[in-house]
């Protein structure tokens, strides 16, 4: 038997915690925007912190609030939630948060990284909590508008008030997370989870699957359009299967010749070896060298990340993508 872990579901989460105090979301991007909103929708009072004017704050403004500098947004917040970039957090902390900031206020993390790695030190009368989904921004505001939500882990590093589980779980209902369910987990799990998962399965794995099985069969001769149907667009149709049925669901759907050529080919392309590699990635991040390298790439202006966006701008993957975007949207069902 496992442990089954403790689940908060919308009946035992309540937005009182958080009512009539000021939240101050910082940052408008992929979960800020997401986050904003739906608390907003959910009755909670929200004020969003910028750096300056731009495109976020056009967004902001057009989704009717009305957007102030970072150091106005929290200097008279109860609640103080970072949703800027991870690598840009510990100097916003420093030089907007910090000296602004009124005693006490809680501080918030959707991903622990800053904290577990050390790079922000909240000051020890500061509740310091998280609610991190478990999916991208866009599908938090999805989700949330079309009646659901995206599940999330809640944690507390800091709980001054003996409240901070309670207010974390405000802010994972306010977002519409405990409609599906918010799961009791630490900083230190979540962040390291979280990084061993995008960067072995959710961002790095499934790219460079997909790329390998697409380029070989171009190079083996067969059409790209064909390859991209087969190696990339149908992957979310198995998917939907898994994310709805589970692994066993998704073989009972397929042919038996899938199930057959899956069951034993699979064990062979993703082997040992693999298991290996994701192992060796997961010590990495565990011990902080993932971190360190990737705040070094981040201080020299993410050389490897801009490279790594261009090579893929270019590659043949992205033009079928283009070239059969409209006939993949045509057939997508209607709303
Ligand atoms: N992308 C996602 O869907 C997920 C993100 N997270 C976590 O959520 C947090 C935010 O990530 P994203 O939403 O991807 O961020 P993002 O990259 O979308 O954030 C952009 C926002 O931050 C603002 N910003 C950038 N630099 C700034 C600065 N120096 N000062 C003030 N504002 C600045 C931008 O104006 C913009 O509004 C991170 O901790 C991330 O790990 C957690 C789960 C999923
Ligand atoms: C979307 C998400 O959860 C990620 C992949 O962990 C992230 O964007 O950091
Ligand atoms: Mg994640
Ligand atoms: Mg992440």
């Amino acid at each position: 038997m496992i442990n089954i872990a403790k689940i908060y579901t919308d009946k035992d989460a309540s937005l009182d915690a958080l009512k009539g105090k000021k939240i101050a979301v910082l940052g408008y991007g992929n979960q800020g925007r997401a986050w904003a909103l739906n608390m907003k929708d959910s009755g909670l009072n929200i004020v969003v912190g910028l750096e300056r004017q731009g495109k976020s704050w056009e967004k902001a403004t057009k989704d009717g609030f009305k957007p102030v500098k970072t150091e106005d947004a929290v200097k008279d917040a109860d609640v103080i939630i970072f949703l800027i970039p991870d690598m840009v957090q510990r100097t916003v902390w420093l030089e907007k948060v910090r000296p602004n900031m009124k005693k006490g206020a809680d501080l918030v993390f959707a991903h622990g990284f800053n904290i577990h790695f050390k790079m922000i030190e909240p000051p020890t009368d500061s509740d310091v909590y998280m609610v991190a989904p478990k999916g991208p921004g866009d599908t938090v505001r999805e989700y949330y508008v079309a009646g659901g939500g995206v599940p999330v882990l809640v944690a507390t590093y800091q709980d001054v008030s003996g409240k901070a589980l309670e207010k974390a779980l405000a802010i994972a209902k306010g977002i519409g997370a405990t409609r599906s369910g918010a799961l009791v987990s630490s900083f230190k799990e979540e962040t390291e989870t979280d990084l061993v998962g995008e960067q072995t399965i959710l961002v790095g794995g499934i790219m460079e699957l997909m790329k390998s099985a697409f380029e070989t069969l171009v190079e083996m001769g067969y059409q790209p359009e064909v390859a991209y149907f087969e190696t990339i667009n149908e992957v979310k149709m198995i998917v939907d299967i898994i994310h709805s049925k589970g692994l066993s669901g998704m073989l009972r759907a397929v042919s038996d010749t899938a199930k057959y050529g899956g069951i034993t080919v699979g064990k062979k392309v993703i082997n040992e070896d693999v298991r290996k590699r994701i192992r060796e990635a997961a010590e990495r991040v565990r011990s902080g060298e993932f971190a360190a390298e990737w705040v070094e790439e981040y201080n020299k202006g993410m050389p490897v990340v801009i490279n790594g966006l261009k090579e893929n701008d270019n590659s043949l993957e992205q033009k079928v993508a283009d070239e059969l975007r409209e006939l993949i949207e045509r057939g997508k069902p209607k709303k």
